[in-house]
């Protein structure tokens, strides 16, 4: 995944339409605490006028009326009082509404990812795509915090303080009013000037967690090929991008941002004392200076606030839209055709797999697979052999419908790949894969996966798979935890775990991608043996590299760059003189 550099306002739209519909639910929330803060911004600006009440009506023309004085004074205070414990509850209810949407987020963002097809992880980089789902969610508060409180309280007491100003003198207000356009351009040249940096940061925070996603996950190898020094300086490389990136963010803030707004205040407070110079003091006026300049402050603070938070709400913009951006790749295709497993099961004269004229690239222009048709008859053994790169496991994968075949057709037991439901598929199809995938769980845990199977089931899957013995004799047999990827367990061990989850969902067809290829010679006869019993049953389709493990197929397909070009039993193959099954099978032997 690269980072994307989008316009600042493309990043703007697709941040609120995200937030907007992760807040739905909560909507009713907004409207209230919309409400409340504009009580609280009126009671606000109530302390000013009373103020001046009590300095114009009291103080200078000596009119000592304690209890109407006393009354002014507690109405100042507590005005104040109350204005900000309402705008203390209103933060506590947009704080809340702010997690419960990061919650929901978080949740659309894994869901959606469970569903990306395959395709998107060909291109996906781990530790970035953790990144979006924690962090970026995560900044996603913040820009809650800041838009819906910060924005919106310091929006409200800008409109109500100035309402109070032009109701004070109104020609005075004018003049504050037509100052303010300079801190919007204040504003836009400090969004200008950080917001290249902003997005990039964030970018290289995102590759700083990649980076280290990845050399954690293949630490053994980085020891054992001495890269150390080298993922160190990349590591650091990038870190010093990073740190250059915050540091030039910094520097708009601190050399344009603050340094103009106090500027801007200053110019402000002076035009209002020059214009009360130039006017002949009365009485009056006294008060209304007091208000103005208390109301001065009112106008300023808001939006230093609002401003303030431009950076905070930059880096937040652009993580929601990252976040957005993730959530419109598009989600693998939804299979909800109707040839459920009994319209399947019906044809039991079909052959389990009819592949016609298949033709498959993953990048335009590099075709994988050339024109493949191939007949597999349900319960047969199919062994695919075939140099590396010839398109062994492309095949699996599309068998798998993790791809789509650009031409040609895929038919299981009579019916299109593409028409049967998606229950139904993964339910007819098992895949033991090359790299037996292990969860941080118990052992029944990981041949359940998720699935609500019964202890029988799972029993009974294990013993198939000669799985039982072993998970039998940990210390809490189906229940022991297997550690982190199954650390605890042989690779052997493993595998087996594998071929008992995929023999779990009772599976018409089952796929094994070189599913003996790490295991030694005695597992790889239990492995064999289980497959034996499966013989007639099951259909098998199973990748090899070590020919001796499909020597006993009812055929072997070799593979050659792409193209189908020998078929038969192993008897057959090894009489094609200078075939390439012969040749690797001889090669085989040699070695051995
Ligand atoms: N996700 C992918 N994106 C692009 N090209 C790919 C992808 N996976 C495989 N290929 C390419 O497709 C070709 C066939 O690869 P495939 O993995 O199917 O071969 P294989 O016969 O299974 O090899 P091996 O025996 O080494 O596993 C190779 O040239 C490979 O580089």
């Amino acid at each position: 995944m690269k980072p994307e550099y989008k316009s600042t306002t493309g990043q703007m739209r697709q941040a609120v339409s995200l937030l907007r519909r992760a807040a739905r639910p909560d909507q009713h929330h907004l409207g209230w605490a919309i409400l409340w803060l504009a009580i609280a911004a009126l009671l606000e600006v109530l302390g000013p006028i009373m103020g001046k009440a009590l300095i114009d009506e009291h103080l200078l023309p000596h009119h000592l009326d304690w209890p109407r004085m006393a009354g002014l004074l507690a109405g100042v205070v507590v005005t104040g009082w109350i204005a900000s414990g309402l705008r203390y509850l209103q933060l506590v209810r947009l704080s809340g509404l702010a997690m419960r949407s990061v919650m929901r987020l978080r949740e659309m963002v894994y869901t959606h990812v469970l569903l990306l097809p395959m395709s998107f992880f060909d291109r996906a980089i781990t530790g970035q795509l953790v990144s979006r789902v924690t962090n970026d969610t995560e900044a996603v508060k913040s820009l809650y915090i800041q838009v819906l409180f910060v924005m919106l309280d310091s929006t409200i007491v800008l409109i109500g303080t100035m309402c109070a100003m032009a109701w004070l003198d109104w020609r005075l207000m004018l003049i504050v009013l037509a100052l303010l356009p300079a801190v919007l351009l204040i504003v836009w040249l400090y969004q200008r000037w950080s917001a290249p940096a902003v997005t990039r940061a964030r970018a290289l925070r995102s590759e700083i967690n990649g980076q280290m996603a990845e050399s954690i996950g293949g630490m053994s190898v980085l020891q054992a090929s001495n890269a150390e020094q080298r993922f160190g300086q990349r590591f650091a490389t990038t870190n010093q991008d990073h740190y250059t990136a915050r540091l030039s963010e910094l520097r708009a803030n601190a050399w344009l941002l603050r340094p103009a707004l106090d500027l801007f205040n200053i110019i402000l407070l002076a035009a209002v004392i020059f214009m009360f110079g130039h006017r002949e003091m009365t009485a009056t006026e006294v008060g209304v200076l007091y208000a103005f300049i208390s109301y001065l402050a009112r106008v300023i603070e808001p939006l230093i606030q609002i401003t303030m938070q431009f950076s905070q709400l930059q880096q937040s913009v652009v993580a929601t839209a990252r976040v957005a951006t993730l959530l419109d790749e598009g989600a693998a295709k939804e299979h909800t055709g109707h040839a459920t497993h009994a319209d399947a099961a019906n044809d039991s004269n079909a052959p389990a797999v009819a592949i016609r004229h298949l033709n498959f690239a993953y990048n335009e222009g590099q075709t994988v697979l050339h024109d493949l048709s191939l007949d597999i008859p349900q319960g047969d053994f199919v062994g695919i052999v075939g140099h590396t790169g010839s398109g062994k496991s492309t095949l699996l994968s599309l068998l798998l419908r993790f791809y789509p075949a650009q031409h040609g057709s895929i038919m299981v037991h009579g019916m299109p790949l593409d028409a049967i439901d998606n229950e139904r598929f993964r339910a007819e199809v098992g895949l033991v894969p090359q790299d037996p995938f292990l969860l941080a769980a118990s052992a029944r845990e990981n041949i359940d996966m998720g699935r609500g199977l019964t202890q029988e089931q799972i029993e009974t899957a294990a013993r198939a798979a000669h799985a039982h013995d072993f998970i039998a004799a940990l210390e809490q047999d189906y229940d022991t935890p297997l550690g982190e990827g199954g650390s605890r367990l042989s690779v052997g061990q493993k595998q087996l775990i594998a071929i008992a989850r995929a023999l779990a969902g009772t599976p018409r067809i089952l796929l094994l991608d070189e599913a003996t290829s790490h295991i030694d010679s005695q597992t790889e006869q239990i492995v064999q043996q289980a497959l034996d019993e499966l013989r007639g049953k099951v259909t098998v389709i199973a990748i090899a590299h070590r020919l001796s493990t499909i020597r006993d197929a009812d055929r072997i397909i070799v593979l050659n760059h792409g193209r189908i070009t020998e078929t038969g039993a192993h008897e057959q193959l090894m009489q094609i003189d200078g075939g390439l099954y012969q040749r690797l099978y001889l090669l085989q032997q040699l070695a051995a």
